[in-house]
């Protein structure tokens, strides 16, 4: 298992245990900033952030490893760019295992607060998330979620 040790080792790029790590708030200074990992770069380097992780602090995660993540069996789904690892949680998930699978590696932000609120999003989304991300594409368009009325009665 990878484990994070900011900021207290040098970055040792040539046996490549050490790397840098970039954050979803832009303007914060990273440049010191290091971890040790036993795979520096890829999906299971990511771990799950503390509750009282903001959001702008996860690491950013490149679409490119998103992707990879399914190559290696977790499935990490996309909310609003912040990257979920459901990998343990879809078995427990009260919609179903198989929804869940349908979005693996993929952005299903509006899917989701179809069928949930903030509270759950809360409750059991934030102890999920492994980092942000940007670029992943929603594959389906969300359909309007009103009707106008107008429309129904006619122009008069
Ligand atoms: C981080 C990802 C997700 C988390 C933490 C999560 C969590 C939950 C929770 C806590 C419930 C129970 C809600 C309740 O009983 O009030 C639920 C139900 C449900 N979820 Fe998710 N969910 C996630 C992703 C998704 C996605 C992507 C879909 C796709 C549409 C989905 C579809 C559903 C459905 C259909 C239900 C059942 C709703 C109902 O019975 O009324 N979930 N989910």
């Amino acid at each position: 298992m990878g484990w994070m040790n900011r900021g207290s080792r040098p970055a040792n790029r040539e046996n490549n245990l050490f790397t840098t790590v970039n954050f979803c708030n832009k303007d914060s200074d990273t440049s010191a900033t290091v971890t040790f990992v036993e795979d520096s770069s890829g999906p299971r380097s990511y771990q799950k952030a503390s509750t009282n992780t903001k959001n702008e602090d996860l690491p950013y995660i490149d679409p490119s490893v998103i992707i990879a993540a399914s190559d290696v069996g977790l499935l990490w789904l996309v909310i609003d760019n912040i990257v979920y690892d459901c990998t343990e949680f879809v078995h427990d998930h009260p919609g179903g295992s198989r929804v869940l699978e349908s979005f693996r590696s993929s952005n299903c932000s509006w899917q989701f607060w179809r069928f949930h609120g903030t509270k759950d999003m809360i409750e059991f989304g934030l102890p999920l998330r492994v980092g942000c991300t940007s670029g992943i594409q929603n594959k389906f368009q969300e359909p309007p979620r009103f009707v106008g009325l107008r429309k129904l009665w006619g122009s008069e």
